[in-house]
């Protein structure tokens, strides 16, 4: 049978089959001695035993895997941002979209506290650079079946700064769900596993969630980026005009006759957009290659 890993404890894997019901199961020693750690997320074959529990058989290849948490194939990163309380920095919004790119991870961009501030403006900005974007209020309710439906049948990762909501979101798309993650943080101890426990809640409306006890947000801060040359490969809205500068080793940072500052000029790229590659792209000439993997 195929399934997903749910949950990790104990050197325990527990697979959902698609219908709800968790099966435990143990890695088979053919696992252990190719040395593969199965991964919350990860796509299984397993084998249903005579005890109701299960034996993983393997391990289906990834689509994608993070480090902190430790989760296997995210379809994507909903970015919680907010224009009042705080006001989320676009860059911050940015960074994560980059590095969701990399990772073959779409991005869906969520402002909240519509109620407060409108969140429209962020709404088209992230929508002409070819994502999709909503504004929302956890508060009022607004927005939320809109949320629901971006991320049914899809597994989400939530992530954003401090204090725009993302517990609120969660509990707004699934009241009670704090409990819920609160009840399991408690028997595994809070504080020890915080950072490293991760698990997969599939909720009512037919999505699943990434949760880290207590809802720390999915935490990309210490997240890699890539080698300069290919962070504008990461921002979707400037493949148009990439191929199009005057030299073909063209940064678009500041170049002559480059085709993605011409569109920012021309208003077809946000100018906040090209301000955060430029920063990230100051960040990754730091970084020499042979400290990346
Ligand atoms: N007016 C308004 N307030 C909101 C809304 N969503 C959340 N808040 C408030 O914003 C504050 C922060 O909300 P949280 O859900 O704790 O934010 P968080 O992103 O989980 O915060 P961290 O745990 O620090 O990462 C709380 O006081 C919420 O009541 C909203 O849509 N409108
Ligand atoms: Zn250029």
């Amino acid at each position: 049978m195929e399934g997903i890993i749910f949950k990790a404890l104990s050197g325990f894997y527990y697979v959902d089959d698609g219908t709800g019901t968790l099966t435990s199961c143990r890695g088979r020693g053919k696992l252990r001695h190719e040395k593969v750690t199965p991964l919350v997320g990860d796509r299984v074959e397993f084998t249903s035993l005579d005890n109701g529990q299960g034996a993983l058989d393997a391990i289906l290849p990834r689509k994608n895997q993070f480090a902190r948490p430790a989760v296997a194939n995210i379809d994507q990163l909903v970015i919680i941002a907010s224009q009042s309380i705080p006001v989320t920095d676009p860059f911050l919004i940015d960074r994560v979209i980059a590095i969701a790119e990399g990772n073959g991870c779409e991005s869906i961009v969520c402002v909240n506290k519509c109620d407060l501030a409108s969140g429209e403006e962020l709404v088209s900005l992230y929508r002409n650079a070819g994502y999709q974007a909503l504004a929302v209020s956890a508060e009022t309710g607004e927005g939320i079946d809109q949320l629901q439906a971006l991320i049914a049948g899809k597994v989400s990762a939530f992530t954003g700064n401090s204090g725009v909501g993302k517990s609120s979101i969660l509990n707004a798309l699934e009241p009670g769900i704090a409990l819920k993650t609160g009840e399991v943080s408690d028997k595994l101890g809070r504080g020890r596993h915080t950072t490293r426990h991760v698990e997969l809640v599939r909720l009512s409306c037919g999505g699943v969630v990434a949760d880290t006890p207590g809802f720390s947000s999915f935490d990309v801060d210490k997240m890699e980026l890539c080698r300069k040359e290919e962070l504008a490969g990461r921002f979707r809205e400037f493949a148009p005009y990439v191929d199009q500068c005057q030299f073909q080793d063209c940064a678009h940072v500041k170049e002559k006759g480059c085709a993605v500052l011409a569109a920012v000029k021309a208003g077809k790229i946000a100018k906040s957009r090209h301000e955060s590659y430029v920063r990230l792209y100051e960040q990754a000439k730091q970084i020499p290659d042979w400290e990346r993997k």
